[in-house]
């Protein structure tokens, strides 16, 4: 791992579970109620009405959860699909809320602040109430279907060679100078991520890198960031359960690319809609890919269980690129990273070296195992072209003959239509076993019907082993030493649900079990020798 860039303040090592609202991670300033109308009035969308609370009152900590209210919070009242924030304003007031946003007056004591849409303040009011610390920090915000953690990694990487103490936000939570925070989302809350962003600032932090979904994207959470460079990684259907249509889905991300939103774009255009984006942007935008038109042009890679070298041209001429990750998907990925390196001044050589420095994400294609056992890649594809990528990567680590085991599943009550693509994409693989990936309360045998139906006249075996810790095992006792077992779906996630109730989750860590079964297979090997003495 590279050592810390000089302005970096590494703090006490530890990881919380990110609540939001001065969990310890950073002291949240007092700020004034009138201040608070005022940051209000500046959202557009109609009129802001204040009753109860002095000028002088002062509130700390912006929360949308009334179950995080800490004494002297703002409390956001959001509507939402499933509760309504409005409801739990006792429950905020018992936890020593100071002052209430509303979009409608609450039988209430405590001051409100009754605004049209609660959730458009949430971007302002959340970096008022965490200090405005994006204003010291320098941003690039990172979106894609598939590649938006590994990219951020690699951006960081990049930026903290080329000398800035950066932070990074995404599916693996939050870092900066050597401290962490788990996060509920790829993209927190506004006050959340305004709050961590302060956190990054405290720590020295001049540059920020968030992974922004397009869940994010479309219900504002990162409204009122200001991007220097905006990241676009590839896209493929996903998430169509909550943006309906691939265009509204599509859509959302190209948002990342508004004016006003980011300085500059880097766009990889090896599909038709990177194309598309970079074709129709009002930013400046670098062009990424194999294409002849792209800026930072691919001109060939090979990759292995050592890693990936890929050869890039730009407009300094050809350099050759090294870094530790495994497998083709990540061709496109360090492109991407080394064209916002460029973008933003860092000199090549530096940009090499971060690359190269940059540990694989836990969870995207972890290998494990080798040396004469199979090997197995546990990684995070849970998108039919993610899927196949990865087929791909554990062919090009087979060894002479070597097979490739597919341990598969589908998440429940999420994106069923995927289910079908990811059993078409599967079909390249010489054996799947078909499991469970977290039913959340779906029929798991349902789930797998579906996944059955894209590997219809497939000539891979297919075998059923509801149980996901039994299926790796035995796909994994079944492989030969030539052989990759490829685990999908989860990468680096440790719990497993498979009711609507999240205090149902069990631990399991697809790594932990592959490695378990791995060591048997290796104790078996030498109990085996020790009886052929
Ligand atoms: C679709 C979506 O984004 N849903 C988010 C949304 O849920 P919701 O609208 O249903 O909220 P709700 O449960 O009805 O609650 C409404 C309000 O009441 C509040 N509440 C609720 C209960 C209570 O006791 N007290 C209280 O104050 C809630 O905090 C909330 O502010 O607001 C909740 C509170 O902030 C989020 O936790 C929830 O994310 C859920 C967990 C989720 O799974 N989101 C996923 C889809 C997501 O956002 N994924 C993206 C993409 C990931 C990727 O790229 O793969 C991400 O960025 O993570």
């Amino acid at each position: 791992m590279a050592s810390l860039p000089d302005r970096c303040r590494p703090r006490s090592g530890r990881r919380a579970c990110w609540s939001g609202s001065t969990l310890g991670a950073v002291r949240l300033p007092w700020i004034p109620w009138s201040e608070v109308e005022r940051r209000a009035r500046t959202v557009p969308g109609g009129p802001v009405t204040r009753s109860g609370g002095a000028d002088e009152l002062t509130v700390r900590g912006l929360v949308t959860d009334s179950r995080r209210v800490v004494p002297g919070s703002l409390f956001a009242c959001v509507r939402g699909a499933t509760s309504d924030g409005h409801r739990h304003v006792p429950a905020a007031a018992a936890a020593g809320a100071a002052a209430l946003l509303v979009d409608r007056p609450v039988d209430s004591r405590l001051p409100q602040l009754c605004v049209p849409t609660v959730r458009a303040q949430l971007g302002p009011l959340g970096a008022l109430l965490a200090g405005d610390p994006a204003r010291a920090l320098r941003l690039v915000g990172v979106t894609g279907s598939n590649g938006k953690t590994t990219t951020s990694a690699l951006v960081r990487g990049v930026l903290e060679a080329g000398g800035d103490c950066t932070g990074v936000v995404g599916t693996l939570g939050a870092q900066v100078a050597g401290t962490s925070w788990g996060t509920a989302l790829t993209t927190p809350e506004a006050p959340e991520l305004h709050e961590l962003l302060a956190a990054m600032v405290e720590s020295g932090a001049q540059r920020a890198v968030v992974e922004a979904s397009s869940i994010a994207l479309d219900v504002g959470r990162m409204d009122g960031l200001a991007f220097q460079v905006s990241v676009f990684t590839g896209f493929e259907e996903d998430h169509l359960d909550h943006h309906g249509t691939l265009e509204q889905y599509w859509a959302s991300k190209a948002r990342l690319f508004e004016a006003g939103r980011t300085g500059a774009g880097v766009v990889v255009t090896d599909d038709l809609w990177g194309r598309r984006l970079a074709d129709q942007a009002v930013v400046p935008v670098t062009r990424v890919g194999s294409g002849a038109d792209a800026d930072v042009r691919v001109l060939g890679w090979r990759t292995g269980a050592a890693g990936t070298e890929v050869l890039l041209a730009d407009d300094t001429g050809g350099h050759r690129v090294s870094s530790p990750l495994v497998g083709r998907v990540h061709v496109t990925n360090l492109a991407a990273a080394w064209a916002t390196g460029r973008v933003l001044g860092v000199p090549p050589d530096r940009i090499a070296a971060g690359l190269a420095a940059v540990a694989p994400p836990l969870g995207r294609n972890t290998v494990l195992g080798g040396r004469g056992r199979p090997v197995v890649v546990v990684d995070y594809a849970h998108t039919p072209g993610a899927l196949a990528a990865a087929v791909d990567t554990a062919r090009d680590l087979t060894g002479s003959g070597g097979r490739v085991h597919l341990v598969l599943g589908a998440r429940g009550r999420r994106d069923r239509h995927k289910r079908q693509g990811l059993g078409e994409s599967a079909r390249a693989a010489d054996r799947v076993w078909l499991t469970n990936e977290g039913s959340h309360g779906e029929d798991p045998a349902a789930i797998r019907a579906e996944l059955r139906v894209g590997l219809l006249g497939s000539t891979a075996p297919v075998r059923t082993v509801p149980d996901r810790r039994q299926a790796i095992t035995a796909a994994v006792g079944a492989a030969g030493p030539a052989d990759v077992v490829l685990v999908v779906g989860r990468g680096h996630e440790t719990r497993l649900l498979d009711t609507t109730d999240p205090r149902d989750a069990v631990h399991l860590d697809d790594a932990e079990v592959a490695a378990t079964a791995l060591a048997t297979l290796h104790a078996d090997d030498e109990d085996l020798h020790g009886r052929a003495c």
